[in-house]
């Protein structure tokens, strides 16, 4: 019988390959450099075939990395690293440079528990010369380290690589305008692959678009017209050299143009699938002083056609079946959070007209794609500009509609001071529809949400809420969409737990919480998606002779402050759970409130998670390790009920392993 066909292009050549593999001898960027250029066409089809693989097991982010594969085996042929360095942006396009730097024999187990990060570490190998994760900080940590040597009096190359995507947030033009006025060594390779996670937004990239429309030439054109005319003495002049024709205005309006305002010495286009073009561009740029930008252009999901046919689902994703692209994941009917977000969404826009919904490069990823489709007027996608989209918000807040930004609970920790000063000490009604709150799993330290009820609790006039499932979510919305004032929903990634969706929406009284279970041993307070867990761990107790309170508090603030002071007094003994560091968070506003109101006899503990960053792995694993599932709340109480089968240190989450 003959084996499947594969149907894939590149890859079925990979899988045929007979000559040996090349991959195998490359144990770090020396042995690399030992092959002839005429042999990389063939170590990238090794290196696609192995990444596109892995990731079919184990998720990831496949479509950034297929873009990158000739750009990384160039940076590596070319540049002297560890010694010169290359800061990754975002860094979810490293699997490359991860393969090319001695991390081959440990690739399959990335993301996983345990293994490789699906990011640059600099604890995991000196090549990796910054952590990333959050977009856009490669121009500015590269132009630190371009000052440090400079300081130190070494020569080195200091190379970051941003894509077009990321090339659309403030921060990498903050970086570009320093390092333009420094004027140190600095490379920055701009990887334009017309896409973000959905297609790429914004004035800019249609101006670093090579597919300049005739309609957006003329347009051009004619703005170009009218700001040459302003200018006093040679604008006429000018304007007639640059009106001979629409092409001769279209090769004068080159993405060049803007980089070499900022002091960048520009070279490009540059193809980035072809070697030679790579090869010696680099070869070029590693003798020029100053800051230089190379554009390439390459391909997202390049040499996997489903990759290449829809590069937003193929961003990043879980197991997927290799020779269809189909992924693995079996078909649930309960619908994720985000899902049922998205679609309450369109429900109350329809009939709330304020109603506009604003996203920073992440439509798919919050939800809100059919919104888009439905709204189109009412829907804005800023780029990845989480400060922007929320003073943006905030602008629009003034003018009395209702903004829900709808936005990943790590990505709203850079725009901290706008939610302070653009909107909360303005009062203005802006929801905040925070997406992967609490532990995220595979993406790790960068991306877990588990700081927001911290960062958002202590601000005055922010509401904070969390449902406990997907059904109270769709509640929690159309509450914050009625308030006048700023208020926050925090919900998990991944799938609801089941409840059926009611078909009428109702408002819940804000800080009002909901007792789920009585009992006079223990009072037990949950916030979000710790609540049915917490549920689970009662139902243990019960087990073991224990009668518990369980109170759904829905609110972080206002916390139900009556209920929780006589439940408290009642039981004797609090145990707080919230997947949030235990810091500032959930729990720590329940102390407060005893506290300020003399209860200080009563013992509280707190689950969550401790004074550290909570690494990549599984949810569940997580959870299990951090005593946040339902076995660790029961660990937990049993240990404040004085039973022997406690876990003695339950108040930080990082202590949970250390048995009593
Ligand atoms: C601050 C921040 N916001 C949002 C994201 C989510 N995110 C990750 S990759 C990405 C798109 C990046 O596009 P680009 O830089 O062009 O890289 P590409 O995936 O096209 O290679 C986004 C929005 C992030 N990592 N960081
Ligand atoms: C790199 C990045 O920031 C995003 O691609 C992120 O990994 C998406 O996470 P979700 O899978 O939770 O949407
Ligand atoms: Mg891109």
């Amino acid at each position: 019988m003959s084996d499947p066909k594969p149907q894939f292009s590149v890859c079925s050549e990979a899988l045929s390959l007979q000559k040996k593999s090349l991959l195998d001898a490359i144990n770090s960027p020396v042995d690399l450099k030992r092959l002839a250029v005429e042999q990389l066409p063939q170590l990238a089809q090794e290196i696609r075939q192995q990444i596109i693989s892995t990731v079919s097991t184990t998720g990831g982010h496949l479509a950034p990395n297929l873009g990158v594969v000739e750009l990384t085996i160039a940076l590596h042929y070319v540049f002297d690293t560890p010694r010169d360095k290359i800061i990754w942006d975002v860094g979810h396009q490293a699997y490359t440079h991860k393969l090319l730097t001695g991390r081959k024999d440990v690739f399959h187990t990335l993301r996983q528990s345990g293994g490789l990060s699906g990011f640059p570490k600099r604890g995991e190998s000196p090549y990796d010369a910054f952590d990333t994760g959050h977009s856009s900080t490669s121009i500015s940590a590269a132009l630190g380290m371009a000052v440090g040597k400079c300081l130190k009096k070494e020569r080195r190359r200091v190379i970051a690589v941003i894509g077009d995507g990321s090339m659309t947030a403030g921060l990498a033009f903050e970086g570009l305008n320093n390092a333009g006025d420094l004027s140190k060594d600095l490379i920055v390779v701009l990887n334009d692959n017309e896409m973000s996670i959905s297609p790429n937004v914004g004035a800019l990239s249609s101006f670093l678009s090579r597919k300049l429309t005739k309609r957006a030439v003329v347009y051009a054109r004619r703005q170009f017209e009218n700001f040459l005319k302003m200018v006093p003495g040679i604008g006429d002049e000018l304007m007639l050299w640059a009106k001979k024709s629409e092409e001769s205005f279209k090769s004068f309006l080159t993405p060049g143009m803007l980089f070499e305002a900022l002091k960048f010495n520009y070279l490009g286009p540059v193809q980035g699938h072809r070697f030679d073009h790579l090869i010696e561009t680099f070869g070029n740029v590693k003798n020029l002083n100053g800051p230089v930008l190379v554009h390439v252009l390459t391909t997202k999901g390049k040499g996997y056609e489903p990759a290449e046919c829809n590069p937003t689902c193929f961003h990043g994703l879980g197991c997927f079946d290799l020779e269809t692209g189909e992924p693995k994941k079996t078909v649930s009917d309960i619908p994720t959070y985000t899902e049922v977000f998205g679609n309450t969404l369109i429900k109350l826009a329809r009939e709330d007209h304020r109603i506009v919904a604003v996203s920073a490069a992440m439509p798919d990823g919050t939800g809100l794609v059919d919104f888009r489709l439905h709204y189109p007027d009412r829907f804005f996608d800023v780029g990845i500009c989480e400060q922007h989209a929320v003073t943006f918000a905030a602008g629009i807040a003034t003018e009395g509609f209702r903004p829900v930004v709808a936005i990943y609970s790590t990505f709203l920790q850079r725009a901290y001071d706008q939610v302070l000063h653009d909107v909360c000490i303005q009062n203005l009604p802006v929801i905040f529809a925070l997406d992967r709150g609490g532990i995220v799993g595979e993406d790790g330290e960068t991306h877990q949400g588990l700081f927001d009820l911290s960062y958002l609790r202590h601000l005055p006039n922010m509401i904070l809420m969390a449902p406990k499932d997907e059904d109270e979510l769709r509640h929690m919305l159309y509450t914050a969409v009625s308030h006048v004032g700023p208020i926050a929903l925090r919900y998990p990634r991944g799938g609801g737990v089941g409840t059926p969706l009611s078909p009428v929406l109702k408002k819940i009284p804000l800080g009002q919480a909901e007792v789920l279970t009585e009992g006079d041993d223990l009072l037990i307070l949950a916030v979000g998606a710790s609540v049915y867990p917490a549920l689970e761990a009662a139902r243990g107790l019960e087990e073991q002779g224990f009668k518990a309170t369980v109170v759904n508090a829905r609110f972080i603030k206002p916390l139900d402050q009556a209920q929780i002071l006589s439940l408290a007094a009642r039981c004797g003994r609090v145990l707080t759970v919230e997947e949030n560091v235990a810091a500032g968070g959930f729990g720590s506003a329940v102390l407060e409130l005893l506290s300020d109101h003399g209860l200080h006899g009563i013992p509280v503990k707190r689950l969550g998670v401790g004074d550290l960053f909570v690494e990549h792995g599984s949810q569940k694993i997580l959870r299990r390790k951090y005593g946040l599932d339902p076995q660790g709340i029961l660990e937990g109480a049993l240990n404040l009920l004085g039973h022997p089968n406690g876990k003695k240190n339950v108040i930080w989450g990082n202590f949970q392993n250390s048995e009593g």
